[in-house]
């Protein structure tokens, strides 16, 4: 079996030349002052309908180090993503990062899921940076300046974001997101088995997901598309929910995770062309750390997924 190419800040950072998707520093800055709001959801549909919706995770926690035979350090983790990367090539849209494995390591992992995010961006893909925040107030303007657009500390293309402080909020950093041509990714619906509880309780009429997902709509129609959604629900839950949001992103976790099937995601999935979002983590993990296995899970997943929803 070969092993993840060892690697320096090149290994990750370089890529294809971007293809028909985002360039890095396209948008203009957070911090350059007020601008016009680009169209986010089209940026995000060229690409998701060119390629792919398939999303890689990017996960370099110490089960995922020490399965791949790496160190859990800042340098295995740097092995691990370059080796998706490359594998991946330009083939694949979105990228979804998990922010704590990177934070546990300190400046030398902010500096790496720089590093990262750069990748993607030459790769002409786009970069969520899953870290799933929220707070009250002048906060909320301290996490766009670290997460969301080219001149923030991370550079992410959208953040997750959970609406449980109330959907207000959340306001701070839509703005934000819309003005830097990014989204924000808000929890509607998780897809752990401790969310029904919370998620699935009644407020009214609505339940607290179909009540978020609203405002999500809500808040779009008024201010332009920077809310984006993550629906982790069965299929008819998960379609009636999308259904609520017709102008949003949404995220549909669950591919490869048992008990959920590839069909009905892909049937969710293809009742919002271009704004779907696919995510696979261990499906496509569990290939590593040979490239070239890496390289035919993605071109699998690949395929499932555009039996239902056509890339061209
Ligand atoms: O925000 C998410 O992506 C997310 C939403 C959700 O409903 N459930 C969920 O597990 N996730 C994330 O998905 C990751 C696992 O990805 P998979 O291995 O692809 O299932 C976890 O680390 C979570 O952060």
């Amino acid at each position: 079996m070969a092993e993840a190419r060892p690697g320096g800040p090149e290994s990750v950072a370089d890529g294809a030349a971007p293809a028909g998707g985002r360039s890095t520093g396209r948008r203009g800055g957070v911090c350059n002052g007020p601008m016009a709001a680009v169209s986010t959801v089209s940026a995000w549909t060229d690409l998701l309908l060119t390629r792919s919706a398939l999303c890689l995770g990017l996960a370099p926690s110490p089960k995922w180090l020490g399965a791949w035979g790496l160190p859990d350090d800042v340098g295995g983790a740097r092995r691990m993503c370059g080796a998706v990367l490359e594998a991946a090539g330009d083939r694949v849209s979105v990228y979804r990062i998990q922010v704590p494995f990177f934070a546990r390591f300190g400046g030398a992992g902010t500096a790496l899921l720089r590093d990262v995010v750069d990748g993607v961006h030459g790769r002409g893909s786009l970069a969520v940076l899953d870290a799933k925040v929220c707070d009250a107030d002048d906060t909320m303007d301290s996490y766009a300046d670290l997460y969301l657009g080219p001149d923030s500390v991370l550079g992410g293309d959208a953040v997750t974001a959970t609406p449980f402080m109330g959907f207000a909020a959340l306001d701070p950093l839509l703005r934000r997101a819309r003005e830097s041509g990014t989204l924000v990714m808000v929890l509607v619906r998780t897809s752990n088995h401790a969310a029904g509880g919370v998620q699935g309780a009644r407020a009214g009429t609505r339940t607290v997901a179909q009540r978020t997902a609203d405002e999500v709509q809500e808040w779009n129609e008024r201010h332009g598309t920077a809310a984006a959604a993550v629906v982790g629900a069965d299929r008819a839950e998960a379609a009636e929910l999308v259904s609520r949001m017709p102008s949003a992103v949404v995220e549909l976790p669950g591919l490869g995770r048992a008990g959920r099937e590839t069909g009905d995601l892909v049937a969710v999935a293809a009742g919002a062309p271009g704004r779907a979002v696919l995510p696979v983590t261990t499906g496509v993990l569990r290939h590593g750390p040979d490239v070239a296995a890496l390289r035919a899970g993605i071109a699998s997943w690949r395929a499932e997924i555009g039996a239902g929803v056509p890339a061209c």
